[in-house]
Parts: C-alpha cells; sequence; structure tokens
C-alpha cells in the first residue's frame, strides 16, 4: 500500500486543487452547523409536508427503518411496530400515484467480513417483504429487489408501474452504505426521482442510504494544533476517511483518528471530481460522543497554514504516516441525495416524531428521567455525559451499566464492557454528583452461565463493595450480568414515579430470554404507573418498544418512538446527519452552505460486499 501514496499524491498535486485555503471562521460558517433545534424547525415547516406534493409517476425512494425483531426459529417478524409506523407513508405515496421504493438496512451485516450467503441467510428483508405482501397484497407489492442498487435493482425499478410498491434488499450488504461512499448514495440515487426519509430510526447515522450521501461522508482534513490542511480539503471519505470506530471521544483533547489508506479504485478517476467540491466544516459522526461546540473550539484552536495552497507532500504523507492524531477537525462534503436527488423531504413519521420529541423533551416538565439500557453500549454510553447535564434522574441497566458498574470497581465477571470507556465513566460519575444529577447504577444484578438461557448456575447478586474483589467477586469469572435484580428494579420504579417527564431507550437485560426479563418488564410497568399518574413518558428503540408492546403496556405510553438512538441524540441536541442532510437551504440565521454542484462520481469507488461479489 505504501508505494500507492506518491502515486496518489501526484495526483492530488496536478488535479484542480485550486481552492485557497479559507480562514477557519469561514469554514466554520459554511458549516452551516445549525442548533439541531433550529434543523428541527426547517423540516417541520409545510411546505416539507410530503401530502401537499404531487408524485404521479414518480419514482421515490422512501428511505425506511425495517429493522425490526425476527423471531429467528420461524424467521417470522415478532414487533412489526415500526412497519406499521411507515405503512401510512406508503399508503400515501400510493394513493398520489407514486412508484415507491423502499430502501432499508437490517442489523448489522459485515460485506467485509462476511460471505454475501452469509449475509443473505442472516439479514435478508425477506420476513419484512412477507409481512408486507400481505399488507399491501401482490399486486401493490411486486416483492424484494436481490439487491439495492445495481442491476438487479434497476430492473426491478424499471419494472414498477405507478401505485405500486418495491422493496429493495438490505442496504448494509453494502460496505459503502456503513461508510457512505459517495458512489454508492449515486447509484441509490440513480433509482429514484423524489427521495423521502421516513426512517426516524436511523437518522443519526451517517450512512449512504440515510443521507443517501446528501453532505454525508467525512473528509480528514487535519489533524489539530500544530498539523497542517491542505486548502483543496475535498479529500473525500474514499480518499481519506477515518476508520469506523477508531475514533475514541473520550474527552475532546484525547480524540484519536486513526487513518485509513486510500482505496485503490478510488484514486485516479475520483478525485479530479472530488477535489471540486466544496466542503463544509461539521460535527464528526463518531457515536455522538463529540459534541460541536468542542469541535468547533478545537477547529479555531488548529493551527492552518495558509499557503501553500496545497499544503506539502509532507501534511498529507504524515497523515499517513501518523497513526494518530490530536483533536482533528473533520470537514464533510455534500455528497447525495441533495447532490444527486433534486427533491428531499423528511416523511410524516420523521416530522411527527420530532414534533413529539422536540415538544416534550427540549423543554420538559421536570423532574425529567431517563432510563438508559440496551446492548449498543459504544453506540449510546457517549450520549450518558449530556444526559447527565440535561436530565435529574439518570438510572442505567442493561449491558450499558455493567460498563459504569465496573468502572465503579464491581467485578463483572465476563459480561462485555467497554474498556475504553472506563476512565471517562469515571468522570461522568463524578460530574454527576457534582452537578446534582441522580445516577442510579444496578445495587444487584442477575448473573447467568449463559446469555442463552438460565442454567444450574446463576443467580441474583448484590452488589456490595465487600463482595468486589478478586477473591470475591460480584459476578463469578466467567459467568454474565443479564438483567438488573429486584432491589434495582424497585429503587428504579421510586425514582421515575418521581419524574414528570420520563425518556426510555434500552431493555434492562436479556429480556428475549424470559427468565431474564424480570428488570425490563418491572421498568415497563413503572412506566405505566407513571403515565396513569400524569407523566409524560417516551419509549424508544425497536427491542425497547418491542418488549412494552409485548408486555401490553403500551397503551399509556404517551409516545412511542421509533427511533432509541436516534432520540437519544436528539435529546443529546447534535449531530443527526439524516435530518441534516434534508435541509437543502439555509437552516439557520448563519450564512447558508453554498449550492452544491451536480458532479460525477467514480462509480468503480467502494462497490459493495467485499465479501463475494454478489451484491456489487
Ligand atoms: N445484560 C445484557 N446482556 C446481554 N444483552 C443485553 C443485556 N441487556 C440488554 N441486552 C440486549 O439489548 C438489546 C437491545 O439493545 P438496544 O438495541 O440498545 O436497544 P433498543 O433496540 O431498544 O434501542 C436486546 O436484544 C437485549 O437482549
Ligand atoms: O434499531 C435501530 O436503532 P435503536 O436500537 O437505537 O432503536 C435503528 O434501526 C438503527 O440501527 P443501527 O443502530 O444498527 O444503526
Amino acid at each position: 500500500m505504501g508505494s500507492q501514496f506518491p502515486q496518489l499524491l501526484m495526483v492530488l498535486y496536478v488535479g484542480p486543487c485550486i481552492e485557497p485555503l479559507r480562514p477557519n471562521k469561514e469554514l466554520e460558517d459554511m458549516a452551516c452547523e445549525c442548533p439541531l433545534q433550529d434543523v428541527v424547525e426547517t423540516l417541520l415547516q409545510p411546505n416539507l409536508d410530503i401530502s401537499s406534493k404531487e408524485f404521479a409517476g414518480k419514482r421515490v425512494l422512501l428511505r425506511v427503518d425495517f429493522n425490526v425483531p425476527i423471531d429467528e426459529a420461524t424467521g417470522r417478524v415478532t414487533d412489526a411496530s415500526r412497519i406499521n409506523a411507515v405503512l401510512p407513508t406508503i399508503k400515501l405515496l400510493l394513493s398520489k400515484n407514486a412508484r415507491v421504493i423502499l430502501a432499508s438496512h437490517f442489523g448489522r451485516p459485515e460485506p467485509k467480513k462476511q460471505t454475501c450467503s452469509d449475509m443473505q441467510a442472516l439479514y435478508s428483508l425477506s420476513p419484512v417483504s412477507r409481512w408486507l405482501e400481505q399488507e399491501l397484497g401482490t399486486s401493490v407489492f411486486r416483492g424484494l429487489a436481490e439487491d439495492c442498487i445495481g442491476v438487479e435493482a434497476e430492473s426491478a425499478v424499471a419494472a414498477l408501474q405507478d401505485g405500486q410498491v418495491l422493496l429493495l434488499e438490505n442496504t448494509r450488504f453494502h460496505s459503502g452504505d456503513g461508510s457512505n461512499c459517495p458512489a454508492f448514495s449515486a447509484s441509490l440515487a440513480a433509482l429514484c426521482d423524489v427521495f423521502v426519509n421516513d426512517a426516524f430510526g436511523v437518522v443519526h447515522r451517517d450512512q449512504g442510504s440515510v443521507t443517501v450521501g446528501g453532505r454525508g461522508g467525512w473528509g480528514l482534513v487535519g489533524c489539530g494544533a500544530g498539523s497542517t490542511l491542505p486548502s483543496c480539503p475535498m479529500l473525500l471519505p474514499c480518499v481519506l476517511k477515518p476508520a469506523r470506530g477508531t475514533i475514541r471521544c473520550q474527552d475532546t483533547s484525547a480524540t484519536r483518528v486513526r487513518l485509513r489508506p486510500p482505496r485503490p479504485p478510488c484514486t485516479f478517476a475520483a478525485i479530479p471530481s472530488l477535489l471540486l467540491q466544496p466542503c463544509y466544516a461539521l460535527r464528526p459522526s463518531i457515536g455522538n460522543l463529540l459534541p460541536f461546540s468542542s469541535l468547533s473550539s478545537s477547529l479555531h484552536g488548529a493551527r492552518f497554514p495558509t499557503a501553500p495552497p496545497c499544503v506539502g507532500l509532507g501534511g498529507i504523507a504524515g497523515w499517513f504516516a501518523e497513526p494518530s492524531c490530536q483533536s482533528p477537525p473533520l470537514l464533510r462534503c455534500p455528497q447525495g441525495v441533495t447532490r444527486f436527488v433534486p427533491q428531499c423531504y423528511p416523511g410524516p413519521l420523521v416530522r411527527r416524531e420530532l414534533s413529539q420529541l422536540a415538544d416534550r423533551l427540549y423543554e420538559p416538565e421536570r423532574p425529567l428521567g431517563v432510563v438508559l439500557g440496551g446492548a449498543k453500549v459504544a453506540d449510546k454510553i457517549g450520549v450518558l455525559a449530556a444526559l447527565i447535564e440535561q436530565a435529574d434522574v439518570v438510572l442505567v441497566g442493561g449491558r450499558m451499566a455493567f460498563t459504569l458498574l465496573a468502572a465503579r470497581g464491581v467485578a463483572v465477571g465476563a459480561t462485555q464492557i467497554e474498556e475504553n470507556w472506563l476512565e471517562p465513566c469515571r468522570r461522568m460519575m463524578a460530574r454527576a454528583a457534582a452537578r446534582g444529577t441522580r445516577l442510579l447504577l444496578p445495587s444487584d444484578v442477575l448473573w447467568s452461565a449463559s446469555l442463552a438461557g438460565p442454567g444450574p448456575e446463576g443467580g441474583v447478586q448484590q452488589l456490595t463493595p465487600t463482595c468486589c474483589t478478586a477473591d470475591s467477586p460480584c459476578i463469578p469469572a466467567g459467568r454474565y450480568g443479564v438483567d438488573i435484580g429486584p432491589d434495582t428494579a424497585a429503587a428504579f420504579r421510586e425514582a421515575l414515579l418521581g419524574c414528570r417527564t420520563i425518556f426510555w431507550n434500552g431493555p434492562m437485560g436479556k429480556f428475549e430470554v424470559p427468565e431474564f426479563g424480570a428488570g425490563t418488564l418491572a421498568v415497563a410497568r413503572a412506566m405505566d404507573e407513571a403515565s396513569r399518574r400524569g407523566a409524560i413518558t417516551i419509549i424508544g428503540g425497536g427491542d425497547s418498544v418491542a418488549a412494552v408492546t409485548a408486555a401490553g403496556l403500551a397503551g399509556n405510553i404517551k409516545h412511542i418512538s421509533t427511533g432509541g438512538g436516534a432520540s437519544l441524540e436528539l435529546i443529546e441536541g447534535t449531530g443527526m446527519p439524516g435530518l441534516r442532510a434534508l435541509v437543502k437551504g439555509p437552516c439557520c440565521q448563519r450564512r447558508s452552505p453554498r449550492a452544491t454542484q451536480q458532479q460525477g462520481v467514480d462509480s468503480g469507488c467502494c462497490k459493495g460486499c467485499a465479501g463475494g461479489g454478489c451484491c456489487s
């Protein structure tokens, strides 16, 4: 790989690398990094309501979130809340004689590691397809296209008639979705005339099918104070992109980025057009860990050279040589739907979610309580810092809790924790104490020898300081924490009943196993009880909603949201690239982004599933 760098760098120099360096302030202004509330307000304007638009004969790409629970044994959808939530949108578009193309992710396939057949077996949208067939009938629903881009998708779309629906296969079968590759977005966008995003559950993801490249994709432009910035900061994701998951924001001064070398197909054909793209400084999509204010101060703090216009080879080469950098300012360039699809709208579900959640969470009736659980620890733990600042009571259960418990010195056995977060968790707990936020962790937990179900070994464990030693661990070595215990459930209930607004995301344990579901059920009951006492209760997240629905306790909840991580990010008040990508004009009082240019992108870049080529 090393031998390719000089060639690549030569191309960078001879390409149209023409833009003079912009001062930091201007970079920041160009970002139009509006307060999220302004973005939300913009998307709620009546002129973006699709019910007042005409779509007859138009191919409408409707991004939906069909990431629904499936029974592994029967392959059937076990909770259709997310499908049902978007059915009215599908029917609305059909009533307008649109040709509706549904795009969704499902689960987290790994196209670079798994073969296509493995991905198909585990993550095909065929169970959802069967569900839609029943709901819509075969004359309207034209089935599942084998792939979401490429020949299969194109021919299926070409066969679509007005007033018919097609479901595209899982967008995440292509690595270009997760990496927000412009070529992937362009291919998806080529299928349609109009893009409607009604996938609230995924608007916090900076992914190709969400922003459909709107303003998606990150280009790395510098490595913080003392490093160099090219004045052609249009080195786009295919060329330079922080590898997913390698950015750690334990605090703003310890941000680390590891660079991924350019992918060969991106080099020659892609770079000239990439270099022409205007860039916007935006908050990085790094698991929502770094508030934009921090980024912006890191932008201010960084030393950007003013000349020569394209920095030196050394500046760029240094990035490759240096595996990590401090506080990298990141630039993000517009790429997709706003470029590739002229008409983009938020769907009715997204608008409804925004108005319901924003109303209730931006200026909540206090005390505000947040219950956080679930298994997407790496994704959601970063939000905790923001929740500690905003909520009065924060309750943490689920697998999430064990990283905090471990940070307190509790021996958690084999329970999966986030090692990188131990120190930040200690600081968060200290901050909660200093601020007066009531942060409750489990005081007892259920442990088991297996995550699959209870065996002869297991039981409820009180988490006393005396048991948290190597000799007397709280959770024995090799055992898993699988639920909160009854004392914790009672303490959580008591805390919740004192709140006027409650938001809950993430089950308290591995609730799919009935024996590990008591904690989740107890919180569901407490939510129900609080609702009946007049509290404003909101539950978000696929599994949390499934748990509450299965328990028959959804009826009194004030708002059931289709998004867990998305709702959390909304509360956090930052990020949401999927929403920002839908804002075409100025979204705040600050300077709006420059008009984007229609440009081609090397279609060979970032081709789909590296696993076996079936979906490239
Ligand atoms: N202690 C635990 N160990 C293993 N899995 C857990 C534990 N607690 C919760 N989970 C799992 O978390 C998953 C839901 O997590 P997440 O996706 O974050 O929630 P949501 O879908 O509600 O946003 C469930 O499948 C549940 O089994
Ligand atoms: O299930 C989802 O989010 P959630 O678990 O936060 O509700 C969405 O479909 C997003 O999925 P992802 O977290 O794999 O990007």
